[in-house]
């Protein structure tokens, strides 16, 4: 079944703080249905027609607990800075490493599941590699960086049951480390 923004829990569900489970592999044909629909439902929201014809909120990053399915699967569908689409539907995604230098979005971060606006600079890793498994079985890794290193930390949290404002200052919001690479 086709997933909808009212599919989304919003902050103040439970689930949105658990941790999520391990998807046991080689996936189940439901788990595969839950994680191809999270995928669909991103690239479907950035679809003028299919986000007014069904009301999508937009969105570029979905992760399972979003649905309130606890379990470690996420889909990214986004584009870097020099347009290269990183269209990614993965279970059990796992940073393996990553640089010192921070990164941060300079207008914030928005998410689906909170329907208010929180100001404030998320500092995150500049730079990540990553494993998970696809669909279809395979155990990959990436190197990412820029948007795309962004998106894959804030689905990831949702698997560790953080949210993005959890990263922002409480002294000054705007607070960022002067090393920190700001992507625009
Ligand atoms: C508070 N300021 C802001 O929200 C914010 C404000 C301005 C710029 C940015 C860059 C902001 N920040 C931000 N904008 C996004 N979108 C930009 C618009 N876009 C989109 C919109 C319409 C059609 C197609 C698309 Cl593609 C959908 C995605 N997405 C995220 N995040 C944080 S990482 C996960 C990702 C996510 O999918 N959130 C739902 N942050």
């Amino acid at each position: 079944m086709m997933i909808t923004t009212k599919d989304i829990i919003r902050e103040g569900h439970p689930a949105l703080r658990k941790t999520a489970e391990e998807v046991q592999l080689p996936a189940s044909k439901e788990d595969k249905e839950i994680l191809a629909g999270l995928l669909e439902y991103v690239k479907n929201s950035q679809d003028p027609e299919m986000a007014e014809k069904h009301g999508l909120r937009p969105g570029i990053g979905l992760a399972a607990p979003q649905i309130n399915v606890s379990k470690r699967m996420i889909a990214v569908h986004v584009k870097d800075h020099d347009g290269i689409l990183y269209s990614y539907a993965l279970f059990n995604p796992k940073i393996i490493s990553h640089s010192v230098e921070k990164s941060y979005l300079t207008a914030g971060e928005g998410c689906l599941s909170v329907d208010r606006m929180v100001p404030g600079y998320v500092p995150r890793h500049a730079r990540i590699k990553l494993s998970g498994t696809t669909l279809e079985g395979e155990k990959i890794t990436l190197k990412l960086k820029g948007l795309p290193a962004i998106v894959f930390q804030h689905e990831i949290d949702h698997l560790n049951g953080i949210m993005f404002y959890d990263h922002i200052s409480q002294e000054n919001p705007f607070t960022i480390s002067g090393d920190a690479i700001a992507i625009e």
